[in-house]
């Protein structure tokens, strides 16, 4: 007979919109003591792409549905945390010996860690065993100062990585490690470009402890216990799909101006089309662009999908994927998270764009002559 299964350490992985967090994980699954780890992503909006982005040899990637981990979510990563206890324990799947979850951007780290702590069945089997938050050296003072998420990410870290070194000057670099240690003094800084970012001794921080971190993060976890997944837990990220109808808005969770929405699109895109649309997207709103996906479909090599990543108004180079992760589907996707900034005025740039007529919009020969058009000014 096979005695109880050993306690499961769980992993948070945290980090701002586009800081890096698929990457470092991509980096960190293909260390071989990482066999056996079973992935949680939780990703924004309606169609999802991360988990078309996430390599792993095995199909330990699960995927919870719409919605953010820290909010409607969270019931789902109890349940789900459950089912996998009880695909172990009835000989289903293979004792994992790690669990990551790796929240959304906008996830606010105190509930997810309430989630695991807090709930008595999964305490059975799971502990918490540490929070690894990644920085992005160009966004992220900025991002810590604008957004309230950012900055309890960065405090209830055990380790915190800094991402993207190589695209930040010193002064940058420099800056943001003192607002870190300022935020989280104990959290050693690991450079996310070298040797020990990529290790799962990473993710070996030890049991979590609140106490170790200034004195709010224990407060924000007080603050959450008690804040069941079925309560009327308010939220404000918009307009993400099925859940949105049913939820009071938050200005205090996530700023009731952002935006979370996709466009998806069936026909080849001309290349042209694309780098004009991204640009005066960027060049327009970049600040108001707080992260884009997208996987295309371009007109010049079809069977070659083209991966775009946006982060504010940082768009890095593009990645043209050797085939389509599914080639029974090969439609174009682009999840956008905005902040202040309508869906239908990005909607209507990009049928602009992809020749979509319409009577009442400028088309793109008026939006490249006079990118203002699309602002809707009248002079
Ligand atoms: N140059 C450079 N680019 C990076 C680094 N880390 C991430 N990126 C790029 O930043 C973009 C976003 O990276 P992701 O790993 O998708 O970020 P994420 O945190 O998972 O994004 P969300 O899940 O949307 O919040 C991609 O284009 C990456 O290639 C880094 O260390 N250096």
């Amino acid at each position: 007979m096979n005695g109880p299964l050993p306690v499961v350490p769980v992993s948070i992985l945290t980090g701002f919109l586009g800081a890096g967090k698929t990457t470092l994980l991509n980096r960190l699954l293909k260390d071989p003591a990482l066999a056996d780890t079973a992935v949680i992503i939780n990703e924004f909006g309606d169609v999802s792409i991360d988990h078309l982005l996430v390599e792993s040899s095995s199909d330990g990637v699960i995927e919870l549905s719409d919605g953010c981990l820290c909010c409607t979510v969270r019931g789902e990563l109890v349940d789900t945390l459950a089912d996998l206890m009880d695909r172990m324990q009835t000989g289903r799947i293979k004792p994992l010996k790690r669990v990551v979850i790796e929240t959304t951007g906008l996830a606010d780290p105190a509930p997810v860690l309430q989630s695991v702590l807090g709930n008595p069945v999964i305490a059975q089997n799971f502990r918490l065993d540490g929070v690894v938050t990644v920085v992005d050296a160009v966004n992220g003072a900025q991002t810590i100062a604008g957004h309230v998420e950012a900055l309890k990410q960065v405090a209830v870290a055990d380790r915190l990585v800094i991402s993207k070194t190589g695209l930040a000057s010193k002064e940058q670099l420099d800056a943001l490690s003192d607002i870190l240690k300022d935020l989280n003094p104990r959290a050693p800084i690991i450079d996310g470009d070298g040797q020990e970012a990529g290790r799962a001794e990473l993710f070996a921080c030890g049991l979590y402890d609140a106490s170790t971190k200034v004195a709010d993060v224990g407060r924000w976890l007080q603050d959450e216990k008690g804040n069941g997944h079925d309560h009327d837990h308010h939220h404000g990220h918009g307009h993400h799909g099925h859940h949105s109808h049913h939820h009071h808005h938050d200005v205090n969770r996530h700023g009731s101006d952002i935006r979370s929405f996709s466009i998806v699109h069936d026909r080849p895109i001309e290349p042209m089309a694309l780098e004009m649309f991204i640009d005066l997207l960027r060049s327009a709103h970049g600040e108001k662009l707080l992260r884009m996906k997208a996987i295309v479909c371009v007109a010049d090599r079809p069977e070659r999908p083209v991966v775009l990543h946006g982060v504010q108004s940082v768009f890095h180079a593009p990645e043209r994927l050797a085939a389509w992760p599914d080639p029974s589907d090969r439609r174009t996707r682009m999840v956008l998270i905005t902040k202040g900034l309508e869906e239908d005025f990005v909607r209507d740039l990009f049928d602009a764009f992809t020749g979509k007529p319409r009577v009442d919009r400028p088309d793109a020969q008026a939006l490249t002559d006079n990118p203002l058009a699309v602002l809707g000014l009248k002079f």
